[in-house]
């Protein structure tokens, strides 16, 4: 699917959200097009979860608005809110699966809560949204504890996907997993996203994902969103902590540069 910018699913204008004194964004602003992958970075503590979090409902917003799917958060009374939600699927990080839940009656809670299924209607449609990330039914009733890393954040994608959302909140979908998982992770994000038609918006720290999977990139620096567009735009940025982050040292570009610059010193 080929996002459309003239679509937003998600905007958000003049976002001022905090804890106690502190405002962690003052006057954010940021559309996700309808189809697209967008990736927001910045540094630790910069508030991408906060934006998330704030985004789906979770924190309260101080000033400024946020629609999503054309509806303004501000403006919706419980029931409207309780359907808007139902659109979306959240993959929190580390996964946040319930401990003491196995896997399936994981990917199950959004049902219990927002559908009135039968057990058995249930079952086969938590065993599918197993079967589509790449899981079979021997994980299915398994507790969190008896899973790896990989299948962890797998049964989250899961229960994000459990009610057949249009929008998916990854909040740092590879982080923790090896090189190889993160990369089939990443796969799994593109693949969903284009057979489904899913828009998704990413916090994440991986490099490799923003280049591998990220229509675009969202950065967010002195609690706004400084830069949004194409990884082209950033690898042509100036300011200092794209450039640093893009083109560091541990970046694609940096680590290039370095090799070049070791091979030469060799020979
Ligand atoms: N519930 C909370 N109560 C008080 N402060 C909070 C709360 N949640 C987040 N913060 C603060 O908000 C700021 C932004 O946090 P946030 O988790 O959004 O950062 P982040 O950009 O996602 O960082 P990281 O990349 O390290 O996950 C931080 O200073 C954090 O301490």
């Amino acid at each position: 699917m080929t996002p459309d910018p003239d679509d937003p699913v998600i905007s958000v204008r003049d976002l001022v959200t905090g804890f106690g004194d502190t405002r962690v964004l003052d006057g954010a602003s940021l559309d996700v097009a309808r189809g697209e992958i967008l990736g927001c970075v910045g540094a630790s503590g910069a508030g991408k979860s906060v934006l998330m979090r704030t985004i789906v409902g979770l924190l309260p917003r101080r000033g400024g608005s946020i629609r999503v799917l054309g509806q303004d958060m501000a403006r919706l009374g419980m029931g409207a809110r309780r359907a808007l939600e139902r659109r979306w699927g959240v993959l929190f990080q580390h996964g946040a699966l319930f401990s003491s839940l196995s896997a399936i009656q994981n990917v199950q809670f959004p049902m219990r809560e927002y559908l009135r299924l039968s057990r058995r209607l249930m079952d086969e449609v938590a065993v599918a949204k197993l079967e589509m990330v790449g899981l079979d039914a021997s994980v299915c009733h398994k507790r969190p504890a008896e899973l790896s890393g990989g299948m962890i954040k797998r049964v989250a994608l899961a229960r994000a996907l459990a009610l057949d959302p249009e929008i998916v909140f990854l909040d740092e979908p590879t982080s923790g997993l090896d090189p190889i998982g993160a990369a089939e992770f990443d796969l799994l994000i593109k693949t969903l996203q284009q057979t489904l038609g899913l828009t998704v918006f990413m916090v994440t720290h991986d490099l490799d994902s923003l280049h591998a999977v990220c229509d675009r990139v969202a950065v967010l620096a002195d609690r706004k969103v400084i830069t949004v567009g194409p990884m082209a735009t950033m690898l042509a940025s100036d300011h200092p902590w794209i450039r640093s982050y893009f083109r560091g040292t541990r970046s694609r570009v940096g680590a290039a540069t370095g090799a070049v610059r070791a091979v030469r010193a060799v020979s």
